[in-house]
């Protein structure tokens, strides 16, 4: 069996392809980051460090590594025979993945089965971006490709920080993992994934996971970094960034409870198992990482905007949320390109035209005005 995952980065090395090689695939990982790729082919062997209570060393055998932007035939190939495709490149290079999925479809053999494509992106629904991208550059021909491919939604979670510049290929990451699969376009013929569980309506596990993990930990990068610290686990034990972090969850919870039906209990102990992965003190994880990316994170259906119009239409509370929202206004950290473009267009548009290009909200939205009166404080 062989898996061929796309992103060979954090949680490329450090989950995905961990599982898949615990899974008994052949991996294949494809990157377009030259040094990296060469030190995977290098590489016979790299190790998982997890850190933090019941941590241990996985060690990952068993894979090569091709460059995708030099040798894209090779990719091709690759994807034509496996039977797993994998990303984990950010929601945004989904679109540059797709033309490497097409032409390995192209030269699938007919009577193979279907190769089952997983985005592992932290989005809603990313693999039906994924799908959307491959389907409309096959244009009319898809008619003839769709049935060589499934693609199932996925959530992933599992902390993996920013890893060392000179650190090798090795990683470091939590021990907590959980990985949900959409069950229905993969039939019974479901991918080997220790410790995967596959559900048949994913919305609600992704949604949770995104409305509590990641808003959770982007309110810890966003206040964090106006109190001043540089590590996540240094953040939550700032009092303050902790209460913030704490009121923005239990506003997501409250909605995910009315929404989805999970129990108040069930999510109540969800956010306290998070809160504990965000404290760990092992783990070297920085506001930079976690807050990269603002414009993505600030957008309409993403952790922060998307809940909160949501708990808003439900009359629920959405405080907490808004001063999360209004903390990102003032991230600058790092080296990180939407950071930059952030605060360059926090000076070149209008509150109103800066509401509605960052975070998809229009005049008479609900939490238009509010908004937009924090981005008009922000550029006094
Ligand atoms: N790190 C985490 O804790 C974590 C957890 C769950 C999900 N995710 C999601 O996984 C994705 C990747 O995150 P990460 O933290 O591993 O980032 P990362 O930057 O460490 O890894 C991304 C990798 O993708 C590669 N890449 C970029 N363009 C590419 C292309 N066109 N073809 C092939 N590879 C390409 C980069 O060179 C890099 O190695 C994101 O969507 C993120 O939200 C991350
Ligand atoms: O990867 P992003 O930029 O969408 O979000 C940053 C972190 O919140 C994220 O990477 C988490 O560490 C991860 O989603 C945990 O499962």
């Amino acid at each position: 069996m062989k898996a061929v995952h796309f992103g060979a980065g954090n949680i490329g090395r450090g989950f995905v392809g961990t599982l898949l090689h615990e899974g008994g695939y052949e991996l294949v990982f494809s990157d377009v980051a030259a040094p990296l790729v060469d030190a995977l082919t290098q590489a016979e062997s790299y190790t998982v460090h997890e850190v933090g209570a019941g941590g241990q060393d996985r060690v990952v055998t068993n894979f090569r590594a091709v460059n995708s932007s030099e040798d894209p035939e090779a990719v091709a190939d690759e994807v034509s025979s496996a039977q797993v495709v994998t990303t984990a490149v950010g929601p945004t290079i989904l679109k540059f993945i797709a033309p490497h999925i097409l032409a390995g479809l192209r030269r699938r053999q007919e009577q193979a089965a279907p190769l089952q494509i997983m985005a592992c992106e932290n989005a809603l629904g990313a693999t039906d971006t994924l799908r959307e991208h491959v389907q409309e550059l096959a244009g009319e021909e898809w008619k003839q490709l769709s049935a060589r491919a499934v693609f199932a939604n996925t959530a992933v979670d599992r902390i993996v920080p920013g890893q060392p510049v000179d650190g090798g290929v090795d990683v470091t990451v939590e021990p907590f993992y959980e990985w949900a699969i959409e069950s229905g376009p993969l039939g019974t013929a479901r991918p080997n994934i220790p410790g995967a569980h596959f559900v048949e309506d994913l919305g609600p596990y992704i949604e949770r996971k995104l409305f509590t993990v990641n808003t959770g930990h982007a309110a810890a990068a966003y206040l964090g970094f106006r109190a001043g610290t540089e590590k996540i686990a240094e953040a939550l034990a700032d009092e303050s960034v902790f209460a913030g972090v704490r009121a923005a969850l239990e506003e997501t919870s409250a909605l995910l409870v009315d929404k989805h039906g999970f129990a108040p209990e069930e999510m109540a102990d969800y956010r306290e198992t998070i809160l504990e992965r965000f404290r760990n003190p092992e783990l070297p994880d920085t506001v930079d990482r976690v807050g990269r990316q603002p414009l993505r994170k600030l957008s309409r259906h993403e952790r922060l905007i998307g809940p909160a119009v949501e708990a808003e239409e439900r009359g629920l509370s959405v405080e907490g949320l808004l001063a999360v929202v209004e903390a990102a206004l003032y991230f600058e950290s790092g080296e990180d390109e939407q950071t930059r473009q952030l605060q360059a267009l926090l000076t070149e548009l209008d509150a109103d035209a800066l509401t509605t290009e960052v975070t998809g909200l229009l005049a008479g939205d609900p939490l238009f005005d509010r908004v937009r009166d924090m981005v008009a404080a922000r550029q006094r």
